[in-house]
C-alpha cells in the first residue's frame, strides 16, 4: 500500500493556489440571479457576456498567482490564457451548477439554462459535463488545482516553450494526485477520472463559438475582450 504524504513545499504550493482561487472566485450570484427570474434570450445573452467578461478578468488575476507563471515568456502567458479561458468558464459553470443548493433549485436552474437561448444541440454535452463534475464532489483544493492545471496545458496553440509550461504543470499534477489518494482512499481511479474531465472540457471548447452565434436572437454583441477569447465576430 503506497504511503502517500504531501510535503511541506507541496502544502505551501496548494495554499497559494487555493487562496488565489478563493480570492478570485467570481460572485456565485449568477445562479441566484437565474433562480430569481426568467429572462429573455437577449437578457440571458447579455448576462452571459457580462459574467464571462468578469470571469476572464478574474482568471487573469488567478493565473498571475500561479508560482512561475509570470516568469514564462510573455507571448506564452497570453497563449495559455487565450487557450484555456473558455474551458475555465465551463469548469466554473460546472462548479456553480454542482454547488449544494436547497431542494429543487438545481432543477429550476437547469430549466432556466435549457430555455436561456442556447440551442438545443449543445444542452446534452454541456449538462453531461456538469453532471460528471458534480458526481466527483470535488473539494475546493481539487477545484483550484484543476483550474490551474487547465491553464497550464502545454500544448495550447502558439505556445513556444512547452517544456517551461510542463515544468509548472507537473508539480500541480503531483499535488493533485496525492490529494486525490488521501481524499478518496477507496477510489484509486479518482485522479484518473478527474483528468478525464479535462478531456471532456476540450470537447466543449469545440462548440463554444457556435453556441454563441446560434443563440436564439439576432445581432449578437460581444465585448472586445470576449471577441479575443471567444473567436467570434
Ligand atoms: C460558459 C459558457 C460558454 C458558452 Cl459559449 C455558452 C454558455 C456558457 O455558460 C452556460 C452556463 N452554464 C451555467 C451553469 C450554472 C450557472 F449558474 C450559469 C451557467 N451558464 C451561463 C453563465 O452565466 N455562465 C457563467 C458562469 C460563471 C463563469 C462564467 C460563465 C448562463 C448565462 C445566462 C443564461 C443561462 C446560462
Amino acid at each position: 500500500k503506497e504511503k502517500v504524504e504531501i510535503t511541506k513545499a507541496q502544502r505551501a504550493l496548494m495554499k497559494v493556489i487555493v487562496d488565489a482561487y478563493n480570492r478570485h472566485k467570481i460572485p456565485q450570484d449568477v445562479a441566484k440571479k437565474l433562480l430569481q427570474d426568467q429572462y429573455s434570450a437577449e437578457e440571458n445573452f447579455l448576462l452571459l457576456t457580462e459574467m464571462a467578461t468578469s470571469q476572464v478578468q478574474v482568471l487573469v488575476e488567478f493565473t498571475k498567482n500561479i508560482p512561475g507563471f509570470l516568469s514564462l515568456n510573455h507571448e506564452d502567458q497570453i497563449a495559455l490564457l487565450k487557450g484555456s479561458a473558455v474551458e475555465a468558464m465551463f469548469l466554473r459553470s460546472a462548479q456553480v451548477f454542482s454547488q449544494k443548493m436547497p431542494n429543487g433549485h438545481t432543477e429550476v436552474l437547469e430549466e432556466r439554462i435549457r430555455k436561456s437561448g442556447i440551442s438545443e444541440e449543445f444542452m446534452t454535452p454541456m449538462f453531461n459535463f456538469y453532471k460528471s463534475i458534480g458526481e466527483l464532489h470535488m473539494i475546493e483544493e481539487e477545484q483550484a488545482l484543476l483550474t490551474a492545471i487547465t491553464i497550464l496545458t502545454p500544448d495550447r496553440p502558439f505556445v513556444k516553450d512547452q517544456q517551461a509550461v510542463e515544468r509548472l504543470q507537473e508539480p500541480m499534477l503531483e499535488v493533485l494526485r496525492k490529494l486525490c489518494v488521501l481524499q478518496h482512499p477507496q477510489e484509486p481511479q479518482y485522479f484518473a477520472r478527474l483528468l478525464g474531465r479535462l478531456t471532456e472540457l476540450r470537447t466543449l471548447n469545440h462548440y463554444h463559438a457556435e453556441m454563441l452565434t446560434s443563440w436564439r436572437m439576432n445581432d449578437h454583441k460581444f465585448t472586445p475582450l470576449l471577441c479575443e477569447i471567444w473567436d467570434v465576430q
